[in-house]
């Protein structure tokens, strides 16, 4: 499977309509791959709070329109990044109506999965503030031409609570999504816990980050590549980068068979649920 993580850098000069070109050209740039990820927020400005009213929308508005065009003219499934999601007439249990919303699509750009990120970052500011906050794990089969693996969809701060990878391993994952907005002043701590999420849960993981600084915020870019074992097989570095990379889906089964840790779990395991071995 030919997978392409695209670290998009930005800065707060440029207007949501010329990033959103920016970015198609880039995704349409990478044809031939089967699989395309975007960062989070990308369009909104992560950590531009003060931005995120003028720049919502919903899962079928002009962003990830423009994300499905692009998917189905180039035959990939492509994980749009995440979107400041404010649907109509959806309030929310907190009144806030917003959502940090990632969107899969297919090869004909059909809307096959929506996550809405569980873990809102800001301690009291940003994320808790202003949105609400996801209740449902998200886990399914990838179609053609990215077949082969179950993905649970995850967004940036949700990496530092294991216990939403393992309830998606319960659901049968084999291969995390993360796509993100992580600061350079804990960069260190998003390329180990990459690797942490892989190695406990014998997944893939694709973490795409961003690059650039927005909102006087620095990101850390490293956006990479994890194979079940915890090897790197690819990693950016700070700026705008393309990471492409072949993977072997039957990896999963391969280390999961040869070093069965997951039928080990002594807490929470169902003896029934897919994916231990
Ligand atoms: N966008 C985010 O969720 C940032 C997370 C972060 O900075 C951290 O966990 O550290």
């Amino acid at each position: 499977m030919r997978i392409a993580l695209i670290q998009v850098e930005y800065a707060d000069d440029e207007s949501v309509e010329d990033r959103t070109d920016r970015v198609v050209e880039l995704v349409r740039a990478q044809k031939g791959h089967d699989l395309v990820v975007l960062p989070e927020m990308w369009s909104a400005g992560a950590f531009d709070y003060r931005a995120w009213p003028d720049r919502t929308q919903t899962v079928d508005g002009p962003v990830v329109s423009r994300m499905a065009e692009v998917a189905r003219e180039i035959g990939a499934v492509v994980h749009a990044g995440s979107i400041a999601e404010a649907p109509p007439g959806e309030p929310g249990p907190q009144g806030r109506g917003l959502w940090n919303t990632s969107v899969l699509l297919d090869a004909r750009g059909e809307r096959i999965a929506r996550y809405r990120k569980m873990h809102r970052f800001g301690f009291g500011n940003g994320e808790p503030r202003l949105m609400e906050a996801g209740e449902e794990v998200v886990v399914l089969d990838l179609p053609a031409p990215a077949h082969g693996l179950v993905a649970g969809l995850s967004t940036c701060y949700d990496l530092r609570f294991p216990e939403l990878y393992r309830a998606q391993v319960d659901q049968g994952a084999q291969l995390f999504v993360v796509p993100a907005a992580w600061p350079a002043a804990r960069v260190e701590a998003w390329r180990l816990l990459l690797r942490a999420r892989a190695i406990e849960d014998q997944c893939f993981v694709l973490g795409c980050n961003t690059a650039g600084t927005h909102a006087r915020t620095p990101m850390g870019g490293h956006s990479a590549v994890i194979d079940p074992r915890g090897e790197v097989l690819a990693e950016a570095g700070t700026g705008q980068e393309v990471l492409s990379v072949t993977i072997d889906p039957t990896a999963v089964a391969e280390v999961r068979e040869s070093f069965p840790v997951l039928a080990d779990r002594r807490l929470g395991r169902d003896p029934d649920a897919p994916g231990t071995v």
